[in-house]
């Protein structure tokens, strides 16, 4: 092993590292890591194979890495990582053998520790290599036994069992540890979704038309956000479940829409997309994140976007009463539905987090209604998978804005393959029912007297 150049395994234990510091998300540390590194094809998809899966599997692996280690709690940390990075690849991956992964990981143990620690760390590999890993039927209660097979939280596998019933959570927990594909809106102002797709092919991605949203394609084979069409401005990568949202909104023409959580501008441009003479007026608390709405503007070719930095539970003292067409909350959320690409949002949310959380998405919708044109619509969505969130906020919001009732002409917007989920004023999609993130709309009409 070259001692200056860090292997993709070594990498991979620093993310471990950091994610666990709660220095920043998987994903965005995963991606700085492929630039300073300069990892390329094959070692950067290893890499987010390796951490991805440890951080997804991490309850399984500690279940089956704790009959052969003494005290997990005294083992220093980086070691343990060292050890569940090591698992997630003999017990979950096929492709490099055993004694490669055991040959590596006490290298790394020699390199950042000492002798010591790399006897450890041999000693425990061997052993489950020779006795195996302990079977998950030895845990007696379902609900545990789900919660440590698929690494989701206790108090979160119960309350989801409480509020979706036990099947349904089985199978998003399930889905939850399979691996997305990538996809991507297109950009029908400049391009058609067929003409994109032989352009994609040319450059030598793999990509489809989406079967669910009209405007998607998903990718097999590459990184869209590397092609030549994403610098043309010809496509935004979004999950599925968020281009629901301009659907939901169905904003045209000339209408004045608000944006009241906009940033990085992945619904913003979407809206803008469709419009002709239309503005849409784009609000973030954050300024660094304002900056993101316009870079994907410029890229886009989109001249119909106006940014603010601006708390939006203050928006009255900028806006006129009645000023707008249609206004969109897309909330600050616990994430719980994007859990395939961020799989660390599992072990660092809370129910307090919900709690808090929806208190402020309250305030936003109470907020900005008054600034909705009567007879127009609000659309409040989250990506995440939660009633407190979702349908009790929903509901609140009706219950105090009596000028409101809820807009049965939602599921009439939705593509075909997503009108049998939507109930009444509502769509709550789950991330098994098309693959996409787990997601929430609500679509809430003001009345006209
Ligand atoms: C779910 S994200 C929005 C994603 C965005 N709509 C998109 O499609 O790209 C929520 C956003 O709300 C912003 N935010 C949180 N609290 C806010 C507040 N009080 N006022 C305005 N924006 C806020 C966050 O900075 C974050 O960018």
């Amino acid at each position: 092993m070259k001692q200056n150049k860090k292997t993709v395994r070594e990498i991979a234990l620093d993310v471990l590292e950091s994610v666990e510091k709660n220095q920043s998300y998987s994903n965005l540390l995963l991606n700085a890591m492929i630039q300073k590194h300069q990892l390329k094809g094959s070692d950067s998809g290893l890499l987010t194979e390796i951490t991805y899966g440890t951080i997804q599997r991490k309850m399984t692996l500690d279940y089956y890495l704790q009959p052969y280690i003494k005290n997990q709690k005294k083992t220093l940390p980086w070691v343990v990582n060292l050890l569940r990075l090591s698992l997630y690849q003999m017990v979950f991956l096929d492709k490099v053998p055993d004694h490669a992964i055991l040959f590596e990981a006490v290298e790394i143990a020699k390199k950042r520790g000492h002798k010591g620690i790399s006897s450890m760390v041999n000693g425990v590999l061997r052993n489950i290599q020779r006795k195996g890993v302990p079977s998950l039927d030895a845990i007696e209660d379902e609900v545990e036994r789900l919660s440590i097979g698929t690494s989701h939280p206790l108090w979160l596998v119960e309350r989801w069992i409480a509020q979706f019933g036990f099947e349904k959570t089985k199978q998003m927990c399930e889905t939850n540890l399979t691996a997305p594909s990538q996809t991507a809106r297109v950009n029908l102002r400049k391009i058609s979704r067929d003409q994109l797709v032989g352009a994609l092919t040319e450059e030598g991605y793999q990509v489809e038309k989406s079967m669910v949203v009209p405007e998607a394609i998903h990718c097999f084979r590459g990184n869209l956000a590397h092609s030549e069409s994403y610098q043309l401005g010809f496509l935004t990568i979004q999950d599925e479940s968020s281009m629901l949202v301009a659907h939901a909104i169905a904003a045209s023409g000339n209408d004045m829409v608000l944006d009241c959580c906009a940033a990085p501008g992945g619904k913003t441009t979407h809206i803008a997309e469709g419009l002709t003479t239309g503005q849409v007026t784009a609000l973030d608390l954050h300024e660094h994140k304002v900056k993101l709405i316009k870079e994907q503007a410029e890229r886009l070719g989109l001249r119909n976007i106006k940014t603010h930095v601006s708390d939006s539970r203050k928006v009255q003292e900028i806006f006129h009463k009645e000023g707008f067409d249609r206004i969109l909350i897309d909330a600050p959320c616990s994430g719980l539905g994007v859990m395939r690409r961020k799989p660390d949002v599992k072990y660092t949310k809370s129910e307090e987090d919900i709690i808090r959380l929806s208190s402020i998405q309250e305030q936003l919708l109470d907020a900005a209604a008054p600034l909705l044109k009567k007879g127009e619509t609000l659309i409040y969505s989250t990506c995440t998978v939660d009633k407190q969130e979702n349908d009790r906020v929903a509901a609140s919001f009706l219950a105090k804005h009596l000028d409101f009732e809820p807009d049965a002409s939602l599921g009439s917007r939705m593509p075909d393959e997503v009108k049998p989920f939507v109930q009444e004023n509502a769509i709550q999609v789950l991330p098994q029912y098309f693959g996409s993130d787990g997601f929430f709309i609500a679509s809430f009409r003001k009345k006209v007297q």
